[in-house]
C-alpha cells in the first residue's frame, strides 16, 4: 500500500516502521500541517495519528480526494458524528479506534462483560483510572472514554466525568506520569472487596501495530468501521 502518514510523532514513526517492514510505501509524512503538499492520486490510505485540532481537517481532506482513513488521534470525537456524515456522502471508508491495540480490544470485551455482572449489584462503586506520558494532550484519553462507554451501555450509570463524580457518574482520573504507554484501570468497590481489571501497554508497539492491520484490512472497503470489525470481536 502507498500510505499516507498525518501526523509524523511518536506514532507516526512507529508506524512508519513497521508499514515498511511489511512491504508498504510511505508516500508523504505530514506534520505541521502542509495538506496541500500531497499528490492523493499516489496515496492508497491515509494513517492520521496527529493533534486534536488537525485531525478533523485531515480526515475530510483525505475523504474529498478519495483515500481511505484510518483514524487514532485521540480529542476530537465531539466531531465523529459529521466525519461519518461526510463519509457517507462521499461514499469513502473510515476508520477511527481510540486504541488500536489487540490486548485493549479484548479488554474492552471484558469490561462490558463485567459491566453486565455487576450492574445489578448497587453495593459497588465504579470508577476508571487512566495513566498516559506527560506528553498526552487530551485527558481523559479516548481508550478511558470507550471504557467508560462500555460500562454506560451495560449498567444504570447516566454519564462519565473527570474527577469528582455525582450519584449516576462514572469517575475517571487521569494521571500523567514519566513515559508511560497507556495504563487503563476499572475498579468496582464495596466496602467488603474490590474487583479490578487492568491492561497496561508495555510500549506503542501494539497501537501500531494494529494500526498498520487496520489499514490493510480497510483498503478496499467503503463505510464506516471500528477496531471490532477487523478484529472480528464483535
Ligand atoms: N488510537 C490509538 O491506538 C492511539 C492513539 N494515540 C493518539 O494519537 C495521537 C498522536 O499521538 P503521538 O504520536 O504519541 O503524539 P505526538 O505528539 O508524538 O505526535 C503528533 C504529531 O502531530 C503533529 N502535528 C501537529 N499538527 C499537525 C497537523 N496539522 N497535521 C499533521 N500532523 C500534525 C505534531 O507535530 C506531532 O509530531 C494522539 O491524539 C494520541 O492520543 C496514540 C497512541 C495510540
Ligand atoms: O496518547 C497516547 O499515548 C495514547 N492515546 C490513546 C488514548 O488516548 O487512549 C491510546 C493509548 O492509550 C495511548
Amino acid at each position: 500500500m502507498r500510505i499516507a502518514l498525518f501526523g509524523y510523532g511518536k506514532m507516526g514513526k512507529m508506524i512508519e516502521g513497521i508499514a515498511m517492514k511489511r512491504g508498504h510505501e510511505i508516500k508523504a509524512r505530514i506534520d505541521m500541517g502542509n495538506l496541500e503538499d500531497i499528490d492523493f492520486r499516489e496515496i492508497d490510505i491515509a494513517i492520521d495519528f496527529s493533534v486534536p485540532e488537525a485531525a478533523v481537517t485531515n480526515i475530510e481532506k483525505a475523504l474529498e480526494n478519495d483515500v481511505p482513513v484510518v483514524s487514532g488521534t485521540t480529542g476530537w470525537l465531539d466531531q465523529y458524528s459529521h466525519i461519518v456524515k461526510r463519509c457517507n456522502e462521499l461514499e469513502g471508508a473510515f476508520l477511527y479506534a481510540s486504541n488500536f491495540s489487540l490486548g485493549v480490544n479484548i479488554f474492552f470485551a471484558l469490561n462490558e462483560f463485567l459491566a453486565q455482572k455487576m450492574a445489578p449489584l448497587k453495593q459497588y462503586e465504579v470508577s476508571i483510572e487512566e495513566i498516559h506520558h506527560t506528553e498526552k494532550q487530551d485527558a481523559p484519553s479516548g481508550t478511558a472514554i470507550t471504557i467508560a462507554e462500555g460500562i454506560l451501555e451495560n449498567s444504570d450509570y447516566t454519564h462519565w466525568k473527570l474527577g469528582n463524580a455525582r450519584e449516576g457518574e462514572i469517575p475517571i482520573t487521569s494521571k500523567r506520569i514519566g513515559d508511560y504507554a497507556g495504563t487503563h484501570t476499572v475498579d468496582y468497590d464495596s466496602s467488603i472487596d474490590q474487583i479490578r481489571i487492568q491492561h497496561t501497554a508495555h510500549s506503542r508497539q501494539g497501537f501500531a501495530e494494529g494500526a498498520v492491520i487496520a489499514a490493510e484490512w480497510l483498503l478496499g472497503k467503503k463505510g464506516v468501521f471500528s477496531m471490532q470489525d477487523v478484529l472480528n470481536l464483535g
